[in-house]
């Protein structure tokens, strides 16, 4: 008998301790802290170590970059001790690799050559080395835009009998989050702007009730 797997709730772009502890509260499996300067969420090292040290045991920080140098991840990785790396921009798997750390793989969906279930099939398979492969919409930036995309090119990746976990990102609300989850069965969900009260601040009642939708679901 098979039973079936809960989908994980990753918080992305947590710039306060309240916001930590509200998520931590609601049941999040991970924490995400974002050190891309260009974000409204950006953190600096420092701000991202008081953090670190509000996330209690068995709950992941994952560190977000977009297209950053080699000593700068390094630099988060030494001071700020993320259990995983999450990659954005245009980052190759060779440079993913190099760090010695299990990372995920965000992949913008509708993106030119990634908006037909093949190629972002295709896409993916160049990072298998990754230890999760993360879909959000392609806009304008890198990500966190609020936008949804359309789930039908998931198709093949979520039927590809080598796939690896997928987090599913974009646009999720507590209004969309359920359906979503209906419609692709990912391992995790990954959400910042659809819990925010303004830009970079975290609501939590809104994260209570995220994870109260993605656990009806
Ligand atoms: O959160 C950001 O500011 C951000 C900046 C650059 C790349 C990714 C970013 N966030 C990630 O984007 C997705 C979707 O976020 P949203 O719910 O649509 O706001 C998610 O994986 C965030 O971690």
């Amino acid at each position: 008998m098979t039973t079936a797997q809960r989908t994980r709730v990753k918080v992305c772009g947590l710039t306060r301790p309240e916001d930590v502890e509200a998520a931590v509260q609601a049941g999040v499996d991970a924490i995400g802290l974002v050190f891309y300067p260009s974000s409204k969420r950006a953190v600096s090292l420092s701000q991202a170590s008081r953090l670190r040290n509000a996330v209690p045991p068995f709950v992941s920080v994952t560190a977000l970059f977009v297209n950053a140098a080699v000593d700068q991840v390094q630099a988060v990785i030494d001071q700020v001790a993320p259990d995983v790396l999450q990659f954005h921009g245009d980052e190759q798997p060779d440079y993913c690799e190099g760090f010695g750390k299990r990372y995920i793989r965000a992949f913008r969906v509708g993106a030119p050559g990634l908006d037909t279930p093949a190629s972002l099939l295709d896409e993916c398979r160049r990072y298998a080395s990754a230890t999760a492969w993360l879909f959000d919409s392609y806009s304008a930036g890198y990500g966190g835009s609020g936008h949804a995309f359309d789930a039908q090119l998931l198709s093949k990746v979520s039927s590809a009998t080598d796939s690896r976990p997928v987090i599913l990102a974009g646009g999720l609300t507590v209004a969309t989050v359920a359906d979503s989850i209906r419609a692709v069965r990912p391992y995790a969900v990954d959400v910042s702007s659809g819990v925010e009260s303004a830009p970079g601040i975290k609501s939590s009642e809104k994260i209570a009730a995220f994870l109260q939708s993605v656990a009806a679901a």
